[in-house]
C-alpha cells in the first residue's frame, strides 16, 4: 500500500444537528493511533483540516452554513490533492457529508475517471433546488457529478466530475423523491438494503467494486456511518432503521480494504454528542482500524 495520510476534517455544519464536528479528536481520544499500532498500520503524516484563510467562495449557494461548507471543501481539496500529488493514499476523517465535495474535488483533479462506492442510508443527490433541508451534507454527490449549482471546480480549479455510471450507493434506505427519480433516469447502480438482504453483502461488494471500478482510473470509498443500523450506530445524525448490521458493515470494508483497488477513502457522520456510550465511535475506529489494516495485509 502507498504511504498514509490521514486528514482530519472537525466541520459538521454542513450537517443539521451539531457534533460531528468533534468525531476527529474524539475517535484519536479513545485510542485510534493505540489500535492502529497494534494492527501494525503506519500514518505517515497527520493533519488536520480547517477552513482558516481560505479566500471568499467564488459563489454563494441558498443553502445553510454554505459559506463556511465551501471554505472547508476548498481547503480540503487542496489536502487531499497534495497526498495525492505526492503518492500517498489520503484517508478522510469527518465531520459530515458534505466535507466529500472537498475530497471529490481534490481526486477528480488526478483522477480523470474516478469510481465512487457511496456506503451511506442517503443518495447525498439532492441539488440546491431540491433539498429538502437546506443542509449540504445531502447535496455532495449532485455537485459531484455537475448537476448542483455549486461544482467541484468552485472548490478546487482543475477538478473534474464523477461520472453517473461510475457511482455505486450501497445500503441506500431512504432516498427524497427527486434523488429517487434521478437514479432512475440515469440508471445510477444502487444497492438497497433488501438487495443486500438478498444477494448477501460479500457478493454486492463484489459487484460493486466491478461496477465502480472497472472503466474508472481510481475508487474512492465514502462511508457515512448512517448506513449502519441504529441499534448498532446510534451516534448519528439523521438515522435511518433497517439498516446494515455492524458484521456487514465489517466483513464490506474488510472486502473493499483486501481487494486493494481502493484508492482513497472517508469516514464520516459520527455524532459523538448523539451516542450512548461511545458506541458510534468505538464503532467507527474499528472499521477504520479494520480498513487501514486489511489493505496492507
Ligand atoms: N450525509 C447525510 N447524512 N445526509 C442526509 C441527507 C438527508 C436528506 N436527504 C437531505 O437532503 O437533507
Ligand atoms: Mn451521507
Ligand atoms: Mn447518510
Amino acid at each position: 500500500m502507498n504511504k498514509l495520510t490521514l486528514l482530519s476534517v472537525p466541520f459538521g455544519l454542513g450537517a443539521g444537528t451539531p457534533g460531528s464536528e468533534q468525531a476527529p479528536g474524539h475517535i484519536y481520544q479513545l485510542g485510534l493511533f493505540q489500535m492502529l499500532q497494534q494492527h501494525g498500520c503506519t500514518i505517515n503524516k497527520l493533519k488536520d483540516v480547517i477552513n482558516a484563510g481560505m479566500p471568499s467562495p467564488v459563489i454563494q449557494v441558498p443553502m445553510n452554513h454554505s459559506d463556511e461548507v465551501i471554505r472547508t471543501g476548498m481547503a480540503l481539496a487542496r489536502a487531499v490533492k497534495e497526498v495525492v500529488a505526492a503518492g500517498q493514499f489520503p484517508f478522510v476523517l469527518g465531520g459530515d457529508h458534505s466535507l466529500a465535495m472537498g475530497t471529490l474535488a481534490g481526486l477528480t483533479s488526478h483522477y480523470k475517471k474516478l469510481g465512487v462506492i457511496w456506503i451511506d442510508a442517503h443518495a447525498d443527490m439532492n441539488t440546491e433546488l431540491t433539498s429538502p433541508s437546506g443542509n449540504m451534507h445531502g447535496i455532495p454527490l449532485a455537485v459531484a457529478q455537475g448537476r448542483a449549482q455549486l461544482s467541484l471546480s468552485h472548490l478546487l480549479p482543475g477538478a473534474g466530475t464523477i461520472a453517473p455510471g461510475n457511482i455505486v450507493l450501497i445500503g441506500a434506505r431512504d432516498l427524497d423523491p427527486a434523488e429517487e427519480a434521478f437514479i432512475q433516469a440515469e440508471g445510477i447502480s444502487c444497492f438497497r438494503m433488501a438487495d443486500i438482504r438478498r444477494l448477501g453483502i460479500h457478493a454486492v461488494i463484489t459487484e460493486a467494486l466491478r461496477m465502480a471500478g472497472d472503466a474508472a482510473d481510481g475508487i474512492h470509498l465514502s462511508f457515512d456511518i448512517d448506513s449502519v443500523d441504529p441499534s448498532e450506530a446510534p451516534g448519528t445524525g439523521t438515522p435511518v432503521q433497517g439498516g446494515l448490521t455492524a458484521e456487514e458493515a465489517r466483513e464490506a470494508i474488510r472486502l473493499l480494504g483486501i481487494s486493494k483497488r481502493m484508492t482513497s477513502a472517508e469516514f464520516v457522520e459520527v455524532n459523538p454528542l448523539l451516542d450512548h456510550r461511545d458506541q458510534t465511535s468505538l464503532l467507527a475506529m474499528e472499521l477504520i482500524a479494520l480498513f487501514l489494516s486489511s489493505m496492507k495485509s
